[in-house]
């Protein structure tokens, strides 16, 4: 564990399980890093997206974390989703300055960290007058892994296919250094995040076995249906993956259209409430044993999906008002965390306000 690691932390495998605990059952994922760069002004139409800003504008990652820690977030996403050492080289760069941005992306966050506990330090109350949440409480800082989709840069994130030359043995070639340099660098957790295919979810759990990874990791998938991930498969079995994989303390969605949500939560939730009652018993008992047949996790699910809009990957675009306004995104949140979903945030096109509101929601935190 890094320098800066949250104070929940006793142990890789309870990092979760302690955190949640402490958070009184649930917490909040930040929202949308790149939006909210393009928001300040960032122009992330370049083949490295919000990594760009690494190099340009690390001051605005900066404020982007802190902005989303004073909206209630309790764990913020480095801005490495799209920074690769094979991105950089691609720009010039050598490997050793591409090994040094993924280590600024963690540093950044943990930088935002510390600034925030100073101003919660010297605040008198938890919600300041302008609304701004400054209650001292352990936050965790993951760091992000895109997919080989993302590298691309031509929206294949979202589509999952990387045709036949792509193997698990390159997606783990692909991705060993970055994790390898990420870690080092002190993250309390690794976000392996908008998980496209089976193959890179594969490729992922065998890393983190083959690299005897030290800190925990969350898998989260993304969907365009509902029912799979967006390559079509499906998404039971990646959730089956990241469910074997011990370093993996939570698995969900992200970067998925809100109206998706609750039925994906219960693919892959599986319950262990069985209510033994009576003369119903023998009854629920199978219906409860029929159910998690289909259903695959018991790990904290996570969920942070986008707005609902569109994403035109050729002009590198979202196409605007096809979501969904922050109030009809918030007005799922109950719902998310009845289906049992203990932490939640947002992704691409949701913004510190969409957090606030979803930190207002769930601020009579009760456990799943
Ligand atoms: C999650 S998508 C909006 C990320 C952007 C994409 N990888 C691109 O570079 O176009
Ligand atoms: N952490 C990334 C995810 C993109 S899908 C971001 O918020 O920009
Ligand atoms: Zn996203």
């Amino acid at each position: 564990m890094g320098q800066h690691s949250a104070e929940t932390a006793s142990s890789s495998s309870s990092l979760m399980t302690d955190f949640l605990r402490q958070a009184g059952g649930a917490a909040v994922i930040d929202g949308g890093l790149a939006t909210e760069l393009e928001s300040h002004g960032a122009d992330l139409n370049d083949p490295l997206w919000s990594a760009k800003c690494l190099l340009s504008s690390p001051h605005l990652i900066h404020r982007v974390h802190l902005d989303y820690l004073e909206a209630g977030a309790d764990i913020i996403i480095t801005a490495s989703y799209q920074a690769t050492i094979q991105g950089f080289e691609a720009k010039g760069f050598s490997k050793e300055e591409g090994e040094t941005m993924l280590k600024k992306s963690v540093e950044i966050a943990c930088e935002a960290r510390d600034t925030y506990y100073e101003r919660c330090s010297e605040s008198s109350c938890d919600v300041a007058g302008d609304g701004k949440i400054l209650k001292h409480r352990p936050v965790l800082v993951a760091a992000s892994v895109g997919s080989y989709g993302a590298y691309l840069a031509d929206g294949s994130e979202y589509s999952g296919n990387y045709g036949d030359a792509i193997t698990l043995e390159t997606l783990k070639d692909f991705h060993r250094r970055r994790v390898q340099v990420l870690v080092e660098s002190g993250p309390d957790l690794i976000a392996f995040e908008t998980v496209p295919n089976k193959l890179e979810a594969q490729a992922y759990a065998e890393l983190l076995e083959e690299e005897d990874i030290r800190i925990p990791a969350w898998f989260s998938f993304n969907s365009k249906d509902g029912n799979n991930v967006v390559s079509g498969d499906s998404l039971v079995e990646c959730a089956s993956i990241a469910e074997s994989c011990k370093k993996v303390v939570a698995v969900g969605i992200n970067c998925t259209p809100p109206r998706f949500i609750h039925g994906l939560i219960s693919a892959i939730k599986k319950e262990y409430n069985i209510h033994c009652n009576h003369g119903e018993h023998d009854m629920l008992l199978v219906s409860a044993r029929h159910a998690n047949d289909l259903a695959v996790t018991t790990k904290p699910i996570l969920i942070y999906p986008n707005s609902g809009e569109f994403y035109d990957a050729t002009i590198k675009e979202w196409v605007q008002n096809t979501g969904v306004s922050d109030e009809d995104f918030v007005s799922y949140v109950n719902n998310w965390r009845k289906a049992g979903a203990s932490l939640v945030g947002g992704c691409c096109r949701t913004t510190p306000n969409t957090i606030r509101a979803i930190y207002r929601t769930m601020s009579n935190r009760s456990p799943v």
